[in-house]
């Protein structure tokens, strides 16, 4: 009955308040069938035996205490089962970040932001209604009846025989109808996660869309997947609707069977009037929890449809490393050895040409390596490998001998400051954004941070200072003003290896000499790993790796470089005529 079996498997780790919340589920369901009887006692007797008030007042004490036991113990009921699915839900997000984390930026940039966010929040949040609503239904569906059956049974076994033959059409016509219902849910929940990816990417390409006049035809898009949306849903809701008919249809028929057949054994004088009413006040909640089921599948159904993209997220988990214990001790750090690629390979998954093929280079402790070769040529790949955002498919990475695969990765990136071409900033102050890397630097390694970068200028200029809050991705920064910021932080950050991808975008030569002059205070004394763009820091780099299509064309210093002839000494020719 719809029960995954690695949904179930996450119940199971989180069992204890799922458990607690059937047995007081269960306890309500037997206050429910005191309460019942308590209810035909007091009736009976205040209009059959025309008791009076006094005598009643002992049972109306009964039914009150249990219809308090029955509230408590549904409350309690529904209590568990919320804190065992907030639990669950906390878990599951921790593993799918956790997973996002792990397979690192370039899974990230692969799939859609949209598409992910809406897994990440809104998949994790619809898996409530089924483990809160819909798994503890389905042990009431079974359990209050049964115990309505054996209450019923021996005092008017006509009536539980209706029950009986009545009771598994409801089952029977939920399994027909969610057949259908779970492909359709199915299909809606994706349909809504493409949308929204769509959706978000249009939102962040706003600005293309509209300077080549595609804002109108990505309207149109937009519309379209609203109304396969919209269409979608209404299939579902149509679905809903005819469910709950159905179910709402033999509850009714069988009720209104009992009360016909209760009925005439009253007036043949067959049943005793206190027996009938107890069965008919229980008859309506023998079918209440089958029905509710039928409601509850329906809103567990979006869950099961979500948690097929969080597992398909989960899945493709890698696998941890071995870590080797030694590794962590012997302070093998990031830019405090030799890193040496040796026959490395790496192909993106879904692509049919290795990015990068059998590289095997050096790159020395305490230098500058500048890495270079036309769009595409694989130096974001390379820089990728070092700071295991990816994993090489073919060959190894060792620093002084020592897989860097074997060093636990937090520690090596404790070592590596990056300074990515289009730095990502938050939504934050300035102060926040540049403190990332160590939030509890001290205000001298701050103010130095900002000296060397060339911000405490500009950060005066501003009436809030560092409490300025900079917008979502720097929107209120300039391109250059951004980009210190992400050297403030290697500064701040003082890791022993350095990852830079010089920016190319500026044309304004102050600020491009202003950049270069605290890129050039920031390599001081480190191991610096350059994608370089600019002539000026390609000569002065103490190695040169040229990259063609994936594959190390040539290694060595620009005096070795240019003598050799080449891609080389072309591109530097081609670069100086561009200069002239
Ligand atoms: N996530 C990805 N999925 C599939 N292929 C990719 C991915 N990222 C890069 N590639 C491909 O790998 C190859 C190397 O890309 P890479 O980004 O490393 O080049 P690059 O030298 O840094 O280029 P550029 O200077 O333009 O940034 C290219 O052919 C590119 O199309």
């Amino acid at each position: 009955m719809n029960i995954d079996r690695r949904l179930f498997q996450l119940l199971k780790e989180e069992r204890v308040p799922f458990i607690v919340s059937i047995v007081a589920g269960s306890i309500a369901s037997v206050m429910l069938i005191a309460q019942a009887f308590w209810l035909s006692v007091i009736i009976d007797g205040a209009f059959m035996q025309k008791k009076g008030l006094g005598e009643l007042l002992p049972f109306i004490g009964f039914f009150s205490l249990f219809s308090a036991f029955r509230m408590f113990f549904n409350w309690a009921s529904h209590g568990e089962a919320n804190r065992g699915t907030v639990a669950i839900r906390n878990k599951l997000f921790t593993r799918l970040t956790g997973t996002v984390a792990a397979l690192g930026p370039v899974y990230a940039r692969s799939v859609q932001s949209g598409r992910l966010s809406t897994t990440l929040l809104k998949g994790v949040e619809a898996l409530d209604a089924y483990f809160g609503s819909y798994i503890p239904q389905i042990f009431f569906a079974l359990f209050t009846p049964l115990l309505i059956l054996a209450a019923v049974f021996p005092g008017d076994w006509l009536s539980g025989l209706i029950l009986l033959i009545s009771a598994p059409l409801i089952p029977l016509f939920m399994i027909l109808i969610g057949k259908s219902a779970s492909a359709m849910t199915e299909k809606q929940w994706k349909t809504m996660s493409r949308m929204s990816g769509h959706f978000l990417d249009v939102l962040q390409g706003l600005p293309t869309l509209k300077l080549f006049a595609q804002s109108k035809s990505q309207r149109d898009t937009i519309e379209e997947a609203g109304e396969t949306f919209r269409q979608a849903t209404m299939r579902v809701l149509k679905i809903a609707f005819l469910s709950s008919l159905t179910l709402e249809l033999v509850g009714t028929l069988g009720t209104a069977i009992i009360a016909v057949s209760i009925g005439l054994r009253l007036m043949g004088g067959q049943l005793a009037f206190q027996h009938a009413l107890f069965v008919l006040v229980l008859t309506p909640d023998f079918f209440l929890p089958l029905r509710q089921l039928g409601t509850k599948f329906h809103a567990g159904m979006e869950g099961v449809s979500a948690s097929k993209e969080i597992f398909a997220i989960l899945d493709q988990a890698p696998a941890p490393h071995s870590v080797r214990e030694k590794c962590s001790i012997n302070g093998t750090a990031a830019g405090k050895g030799t890193v040496t690629f040796t026959g490395v390979s790496c192909t993106y998954p879904g692509s049919a040409h290795p990015a990068l093929e059998r590289i095997t280079a050096d790159i020395p402790t305490g230098k500058t390596t500048a890495i270079i070769g036309p769009s595409g040529a694989g130096k974001s790949t390379l820089v990728n490998l070092l700071l295991r955002f990816q994993e090489p498919g073919e060959g190894s990475i060792t620093i002084d001998g020592l897989p860097i695969h074997d060093i636990p990765l937090a520690s090596w990136h404790e070592g590596i400051a990056w300074v990515p071409q289009h730095p990502t900033l938050f939504n934050t102050t300035l102060k926040e954004n540049i403190l990332l890397a160590s939030p509890y630097a001290s205000r001298e390694k701050l103010n130095d941070a900002l000296k060397q970068t060339g911000l405490s200028e500009f950060i005066a200029s501003l009436p809030e200072g560092l409490d300025t809050m900079i917008g979502e991705q720097g929107a209120r920064l300039s391109g250059g003003e951004a980009q210190r910021v992400a050297l403030a932080r290697a500064f701040i950050k003082n890791a022993p290896l350095l990852v830079l991808d010089e920016p190319t975008s500026h044309t304004d030569p102050e600020l491009e000499a202003a950049l270069r002059a605290s890129m050039a205070a920031l390599m001081k004394g480190r191991t610096t790993i350059i994608i370089a763009h600019r002539l000026e820091t390609i000569r002065s780099a103490d190695q040169i790796i040229v990259l063609n299509a994936g594959k190390l064309v040539r290694c060595g210093t620009h005096v070795e470089l240019l003598a050799a002839g080449g891609f080389y000494s072309d591109a530097l020719k081609l670069q100086q005529e561009k200069a002239a």
